[in-house]
């Protein structure tokens, strides 16, 4: 236990009892030290060391590729820079789906070698096992239902799941399943507004949604989308606070003019 007293804490109880007082809960994503001090430091509850690392911070088309030993690195990287921020870690794709054993292994992993507080992993029924080995453990697991990205091929697209009521019932059973294994809490992405807000109204722990609405109990984006890095992506759950990409090509086209014409470094800049 940590004996800083400045800085409290936030635990997965915290998160638990946010859904009860009614205040929303703030999560974002970082995969490095700088970007978790700013976000940790501007006030987000929980930050996500997601798997979409595999895209923005590593340039794949999809969240598979990434590794186990490449999730641990992001994670130790935010662990080191997340003072206040509950830090929870994505299990990469191929590290839980094949046995609970396993699934258990790399959990214990992630938490041994990043420090990290809790890790989550997409899928409901399928994954039963694992979640119930991960929690006996005594590891914190967030669920993630709806579009989970490591399905990809299987879906053919990134687009609405659950629309069909077959498909919508499943997330529900799957919903109150995640929450009787222990889930402290449970992403929801990409499904209509009034499955999720449903969903929320009916199991006791809070839900995270993108692109899922306002009915959930928080909301989380990639960082990288919402500070407007990342341009060329644009579904409409994304709102865009600052235009960093337009903002960066602008400073690096001047540094490059100014090193063409020897105006950087000045005289104030050499020695
Ligand atoms: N930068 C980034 N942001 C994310 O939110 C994110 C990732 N990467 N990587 C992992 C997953 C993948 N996610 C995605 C990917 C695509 C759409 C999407 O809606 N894409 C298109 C086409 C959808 C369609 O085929 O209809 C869109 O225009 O909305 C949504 C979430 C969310 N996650
Ligand atoms: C989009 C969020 C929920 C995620 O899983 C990720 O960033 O990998
Ligand atoms: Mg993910």
């Amino acid at each position: 236990m940590s004996v800083n007293k400045e800085i409290k804490r936030i635990t997965t109880e915290t998160i638990r009892n946010m859904k009860f007082t009614g205040e929303k809960i703030s999560m974002l994503t970082a995969y490095d030290f700088t970007i978790s001090t700013l976000v940790d430091a501007a006030g987000t509850e929980i930050i996500l060391v997601g798997d979409s690392a595999a895209n923005v911070m590593a340039g794949h088309e999809t969240t598979l590729p990434i590794t186990l030993d490449q999730m641990i690195y992001h994670a130790q990287c935010v662990v080191r820079g997340a003072k206040r921020a509950l830090v929870v870690v994505d299990l990469p794709f191929g590290t839980y789906q094949s046995d609970p054993q396993k699934a258990l292994e790399s959990s214990v992993r992630i938490m041994k070698e990043s420090g990290a507080h809790a890790i989550k992993l997409e899928g409901g029924k399928e994954i039963e096992e694992s979640i119930r080995r991960i929690v006996n453990a005594g590891i914190p697991v967030m669920g993630h239902l709806g579009l989970t990205p490591q399905s990809i091929y299987q879906f053919g697209s990134y687009k609405v799941r659950a629309k069909e009521d077959s498909e919508a019932e499943k997330l529900i059973s799957d919903a109150k399943l995640l929450e009787e294994l222990g889930c402290f809490s449970l992403v929801m992405e990409k499904i209509p507004a009034d499955l999720a807000a449903k969903v929320t109204a009916e199991v006791s722990i809070p839900t995270i949604g993108i692109g899922a609405g306002s009915g959930c109990d928080g909301q989380v984006l990639v960082v990288h989308d919402m500070l407007g890095l990342n341009n060329e992506f644009k579904p409409k759950f994304v709102r865009r606070y600052l235009n960093l990409e337009d903002q960066i090509h602008e400073a690096i086209g001047k540094y490059v003019a100014d090193v063409k014409s020897g105006d950087f470094p000045n005289t104030n800049e050499q020695y």
